[in-house]
C-alpha cells in the first residue's frame, strides 16, 4: 500500500476499536462462566476472532451481532474436547491464555497457529504449567507450537516469573482455577492486569499486591456485561500522528487508560507533548477517558525499566515519534520486542534508518537521535500489524512515497485503520 505526503494536518474525532486484551479475556472468561456474558465494543480483529473460534470448537455458543457479542458460558468444567486442532492464528494472547485453561480440562487437545506463532517462545508457559503438574508437550521439541496438552488436576504454586508478561501471568492464574490450592505469580515488573480485574469482576477470588497476583481455585464465575474500552495501543498511532503533524488536533473517545497500559501517555508528557485527559470514568474496573491531542514540539526522553511493560506494544510507534523529536531518545530493557509477531527492535532500526532516521540498535533497545527529515521508501511489514501501522504514521512526515508491503495485516488488531487515518487527514 502506497502513502504519499499530502497531509497538512490531522483534525477531528475518532472512537478507536475495542481493546484487544480485554476482548480476548471477555470471550474466554465468559465461556468459563455460568450464564450469558454480553460484550459491547468487542474488537473484531483477526486475533480475537481466533479466540472465538477456539471456544466454539470446545462447545461454547457465541453469537455475533452488529453491536454486541453474546457468550453462552459453559461453567468452569463445561468445555468439550475439541474435534480438531485449535488454531490460534497470529495471536500470542490466545495461545498462551488458552494453554492455562486447557491444562486443567478433563480432555486432551492440540493447538497451533500461523508461521509467526510457530516461532514464538512457549517455554515461558510450559515451565510453570509443568511445575503445576500439567502435561504439555511441544510437538516439534522446539518450545513452540504445535502443543499437545493432556488436561489433568493441577497443584497450586507460587511462580516467580522471569519476564514481565501478562500472557505468562494470565496463563498461570487461569491454570490456577483448576488447581488444588492458591496459585500466585510474581513478576519482575507489573504487566497489564486485565485478567485480575476481569476475573474478579466475574466472581473469582483474586488478590493483587505489588507485582504479585494470586487466585483461589474453583470459583463460580458469573456471566457479566463487559463494555470494552477503546484500545490505547490502537489510539497510540493517532496520538503519535497528531503530535508529529503540525496544526493537528484530534479527540480520541473512550480510550482505556488502565495504569498498567498508560505508559505512552507518561512518555508523551516527558517529551513535551500535549494530551488532555477528559471525561474519566470506570467500567468493570477499567478506567477510560477521552484523549485530546494537539501537535506539539517534542524532545527526546528515556524509556526503560518498569515503564516498558506499560507500553510494550507502543514502542514501534514511539520510535517513530522519537525520530520526529529534537534530541536523543534512549529505549532500554525492551528485549521482549524481539519475540513478538516479528523482531520489532531489528525491524524498527532497519526500516527507520532506511527512511533517513539516525537510529542505532542496542542489545535491549535503541538510541534515536531525532530531528532528521524522513524519506519515503519500501517498508516490509513482515506481516506485523504494529510495524505496518507505525510506518503509516512515519509516512505522514516523510517526503516522497512510502510503500508498505502486506499492509492489510492491520486486520489483526485494527481492520479499519487506514480508513480511520484517512478520515482525519485534511
Ligand atoms: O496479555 C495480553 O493481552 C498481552 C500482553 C502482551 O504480551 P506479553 O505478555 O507477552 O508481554 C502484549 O504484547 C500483547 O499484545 C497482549
Ligand atoms: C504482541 C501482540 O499480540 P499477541 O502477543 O497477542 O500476538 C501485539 O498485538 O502487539
Amino acid at each position: 500500500m502506497k502513502f504519499t505526503h499530502t497531509t497538512r494536518s490531522l483534525k477531528g474525532e475518532l472512537t478507536v476499536p475495542g481493546d484487544k486484551s480485554i476482548s480476548h479475556r471477555a470471550v474466554m472468561f465468559g465461556s468459563l462462566a455460568e450464564g450469558t456474558t454480553e460484550i459491547t465494543h468487542f474488537l473484531r480483529g483477526a486475533d480475537c476472532l481466533s479466540t472465538i473460534d477456539c471456544f466454539r470448537k470446545m462447545g461454547v455458543e457465541i453469537q455475533e451481532f452488529q453491536d454486541r457479542i453474546l457468550v453462552h458460558g459453559k461453567g468452569l468444567h463445561g468445555l468439550h474436547a475439541p474435534a480438531s486442532i485449535l488454531d490460534c492464528g497470529n495471536s500470542g494472547t490466545t495461545t498462551r491464555l488458552i494453554s492455562g485453561i486447557l491444562a486443567g480440562q478433563a480432555f486432551s487437545s492440540e493447538l497451533t497457529g500461523d508461521a509467526s506463532i510457530q516461532k514464538r517462545p512457549m517455554g515461558r508457559i510450559i515451565t510453570p504449567l509443568l511445575q503445576m503438574g500439567a502435561s504439555v508437550e511441544s510437538l516439534r521439541g522446539n518450545g513452540c507450537v504445535p502443543l499437545r496438552i493432556q488436561g489433568r488436576s493441577l497443584k497450586g504454586i507460587h511462580y516467580q516469573s522471569p519476564v514481565a508478561s501478562a500472557q505468562v501471568k494470565s496463563c498461570v492464574l487461569l491454570a490456577g482455577l483448576y488447581s488444588d490450592g492458591v496459585t500466585s505469580v510474581t513478576e519482575p515488573a507489573l504487566s497489564r492486569n486485565h485478567t485480575e480485574l476481569m476475573l474478579s469482576y466475574f466472581g473469582a477470588r483474586v488478590t493483587a499486591e505489588g507485582t504479585t497476583a494470586s487466585i483461589a481455585p474453583d470459583p463460580v464465575l458469573c456471566g457479566a456485561s463487559v463494555k470494552v474500552p477503546g484500545d490505547i495501543s490502537s489510539a497510540a498511532y493517532f496520538l503519535a500522528a497528531a503530535l508529529m503533524v503540525p496544526g493537528s488536533e484530534v479527540l480520541l473517545r473512550n480510550v482505556g487508560i488502565n495504569p498498567t497500559r498508560d505508559g505512552i501517555l507518561r512518555v508523551i508528557r516527558s517529551m513535551g507533548g500535549q494530551v488532555d485527559i477528559l471525561n474519566e470514568t470506570t467500567a468493570g474496573g477499567e478506567p477510560t477517558a477521552d484523549l485530546l491531542v494537539h501537535s506539539s514540539s517534542l524532545h527526546g526522553t528515556v524509556i526503560e525499566g518498569s515503564l516498558i511493560p506499560t507500553l510494550i506494544d507502543e514502542i514501534p510507534v514511539l520510535a517513530v515519534l522519537a525520530a520526529a523529536a529534537e534530541g536523543t531518545t534512549v529505549i532500554r530493557n525492551a528485549e521482549e520486542l524481539k519475540v513478538k509477531e516479528s523482531n520489532r527492535l531489528d525491524l524498527m532500526v532497519d526500516s527507520l534508518s532506511r527512511m533517513g532516521a539516525d537510529i542505532e540498535g542496542t542489545v535491549d533497545g535503541m538510541i534515536i537521535r531525532g530531528g532528521r527529515p524522513l524519506h519515503g521508501t519500501v517498508i516490509d511489514s513482515h506481516l506485523d500489524h504494529r510495524i505496518a501501522m507505525s510506518f503509516a504514521v512515519a509516512s505522514l512526515t516523510a517526503d516522497g512515497e512510502t510503500d508498505i508491503t502486506n499492509a492489510e495485516c492491520v486486520n489483526i488488531s485494527y481492520p479499519a485503520f487506514y480508513e480511520d487515518l484517512a478520515g482525519l487527514m485534511l
